[in-house]
């Protein structure tokens, strides 16, 4: 039964064929206002394909998406395509992004974001932390209900990743939006989110960061990573999920 007060997105069943391969099977989850959902899993796991499903980008063989009546979305893509040849400017860039927005609005994001200093600056000489920031800016700019990031700290260094998943909790706690966003720095994720989904094509578990990182199949699939974290010197073969469908 899905609760339309908080319930921002509901999935439910979900099957993806694409090409003759299956990349989604039987994927349902929810996100609700004020709540951090995150999606972990190995490569290929199908991470950005169930972003881009819950973004209505692709349609589903099977299954059902429901998303709340108005809800607006602001979504931070995995990749940005910038030509290196073409200057552009950061409020150029988000004037692009949200046109009839005008300098004083672009400015209140960015400070939001901790990036107002770089309104003049050019895109393509950004720092990777500052680049984030700037694109977090563009997904807040349509004051979405909900926010969907994919892989939002990925060139940034690990002190700086700190600080964004901080920022994204700063931002949900005062927006009350939900973020549903995709990582892969299991550690510090876990300290950040109220959800984590599993996935590997399927959901091998999800729950409260307690309850996943306890869980059977994802110490199948990470556990690896927690004893690479004691010794460097050992070698472990990157492991999908192995468990039994
Ligand atoms: N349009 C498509 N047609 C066919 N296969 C696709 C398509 N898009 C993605 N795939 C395949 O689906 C699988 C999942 O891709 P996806 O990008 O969702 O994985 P991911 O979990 O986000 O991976 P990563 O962690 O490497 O970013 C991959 O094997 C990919 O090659």
């Amino acid at each position: 039964m899905t609760d339309t007060n908080s319930t921002l997105i509901q999935a439910t069943d979900i099957y993806l064929e694409l090409g003759g391969n299956v990349l989604l099977e039987a994927v349902s989850f929810a996100v609700r206002s004020g709540e951090i959902v995150t999606v972990i899993g190995p490569n290929g796991a199908g991470k950005t394909t169930l972003l881009r499903v819950a973004l209505e980008l692709l349609r589903p063989s099977a299954g059902t998406l429901y998303h709340r009546p108005q809800l607006t979305i602001g979504y931070m893509p995995q990749r940005l395509q910038l030509d290196p040849t073409f200057p552009l400017s950061v409020k150029r860039f988000l004037s692009f992004a949200r046109k009839g927005c005008d300098a004083t609005a672009f400015r209140t994001v960015l400070k939001e974001t901790g990036a107002d200093h770089v309104i003049d600056a050019a895109m393509q000489h950004l720092s990777g932390g500052e680049l984030q920031r700037v694109l977090l800016s563009r997904a807040l700019l349509r004051q979405p209900d909900l926010l969907v990031l994919d892989e939002p700290v990925q060139g940034v260094d690990v002190h700086g990743q700190v600080e964004l998943y901080q920022l994204i909790g700063k931002i949900r706690d005062e927006r009350n939006c939900g973020v549903l966003m995709v990582s892969h720095d299991l550690h510090l994720v876990m300290a950040a989110t109220d959800r984590v989904l599993c996935l590997n094509r399927h959901i091998c578990c999800s729950g409260t960061p307690a309850v996943v990182t306890s869980d059977p199949e994802y110490l199948k699939m990470y556990g690896h990573l927690a004893l690479y974290q004691h010794d460097r010197t050992h070698h472990h073969d990157h492991g999908g999920c192995s468990c039994d469908r």
